[in-house]
């Protein structure tokens, strides 16, 4: 397929940048996430589990290449749908910090018709939040960034634990196993993000490493936020079961009340965006032409410089590795997030191979 990157970035993640683009034939616009080809492991990894994915509820592949780019760098480029009205945090965020219960219903019910999808195919997602979740054409919401994911079969299972603290099940943060049902502790997380505006532990500006120990082995479940229904707390309840195997299921959760009773609300027309319905446009791109043309070559040396640095990162590979040891994460992908803390991700061999903000990680890290 014939495509061209556009100017306007999207997200910027861990390992790789996700920007706006325009299929040459069709004329689509896309969305196209792309990283340094020697760098693209995860990239990689995420769009064959992609490719093998086909829902409503889970974002459209498109296709992979690699490219030569004008600077001589090899791009590795995973190509999908385009999601035009941003992420769930990003409508919390925009609707006043928080979802009224009507949305969050809508937006939970879709999750969960994705999950229950891509677990039947034998994939956990395991970084289910709001920022991995995006607003499509219709105002669905679609699960994106399949860089965590893994196919769920005990016969090849690394025992390799990813994700976001704050996200995570009690048996994901100690480090024992990851599957389905850490994605539904997750979803609970995620209803508490759109309720309040942010995950749950991260209040009282706790370190990853301590929301971490706290998942884990406090005994603890995430506090219901108050000014929610007891249909919705309810629901949240039966997410949040700190026991694996008394979880319910995506398919048990469809049928839970709190999904079960609300009107379905079509929200498209009721979202501000800022961002383009098609390439056909013009009063969008011409705005976003005047306000990127500076930045832009600033915006894309920036990118280069940002992969460039995390090669001074490896040094601190070592002082990372020890954290897998205190969160009882041996061989983990860590991505932290909340309270400043940004995105870190340890190979299984314990090297470095990204991070989004390194202040943040040397910060936050390194004592
Ligand atoms: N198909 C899409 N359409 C529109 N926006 C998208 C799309 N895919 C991703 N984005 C935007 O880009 C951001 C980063 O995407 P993604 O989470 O896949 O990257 P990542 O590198 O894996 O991030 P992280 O390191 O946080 O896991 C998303 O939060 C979203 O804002």
């Amino acid at each position: 397929m014939e495509w061209t990157r556009g100017r306007r970035i999207l997200g910027r993640g861990s390992t790789a940048t996700v920007y706006a683009a325009t299929c040459h034939n069709s004329k689509e616009t896309l969305a196209v996430k792309s990283s340094e080809l020697h760098r693209s492991e995860f990239l990689q990894r995420e769009a064959k589990i992609l490719s093998s994915l086909d829902s409503p509820y889970v974002i459209g592949y498109r296709g992979t290449e690699a490219k030569k780019e004008s600077n001589g760098v090899v791009t590795y480029n995973l190509l999908m749908e385009y999601a035009p009205y941003g992420t769930l945090t990003d409508a919390a965020a925009k609707n006043g910090g928080r979802l009224e219960e009507g949305m969050i219903v809508k937006y939970t019910r879709e999750i969960l018709l994705g999950l229950e999808y891509v677990h039947s195919r034998g994939v956990a997602h395991c970084d289910v939040k709001g920022s991995n979740v995006v607003v499509g054409e219709k105002g669905e919401a679609k699960i994106v960034d399949f860089g965590c994911a893994k196919r769920v079969d005990p016969e090849v299972d690394s025992g390799a634990v990813m994700g976001t603290p704050a996200f995570m099940a009690p048996e994901v943060a100690r480090g024992e196993e990851q599957g389905r049902e850490s994605d539904i502790w997750a979803v609970g997380c995620t209803v508490i993000e759109m309720a309040t505006g942010s995950p749950p532990w991260t209040e009282t500006g706790e370190s990853p490493v301590s929301v971490l120990y706290r998942v884990g082995y406090s005994g603890e479940s995430p506090e219901l936020p108050c000014l929610l229904t007891e249909e919705a707390k309810d629901f949240l309840e039966k997410c949040l079961k700190r026991e694996v195997k008394e979880r319910w299921t995506a398919t048990q959760l469809l049928n839970h009340p709190f999904l079960m009773t609300k009107p379905n609300i079509e929200p498209v027309s009721g979202l501000v965006t800022s961002s383009p319905t098609s390439v056909t446009d013009q009063t969008f791109w011409r705005s976003v032409d005047e306000e990127v043309e500076e930045e832009e070559t600033e915006e894309l040396q920036e990118d280069w410089r940002n992969l460039d640095r995390l090669n001074l990162l490896d040094c601190y590979s070592e002082r990372i590795g020890r954290l897998r040891c205190v969160g009882g994460l041996d061989g983990s992908i860590l991505d932290m997030e909340g309270g400043g803390w940004i995105t870190v991700r340890v190979s299984c061999e314990g090297t470095m191979i990204g991070g989004s903000h390194e202040e943040n990680i040397l910060e936050g890290f390194v004592n």
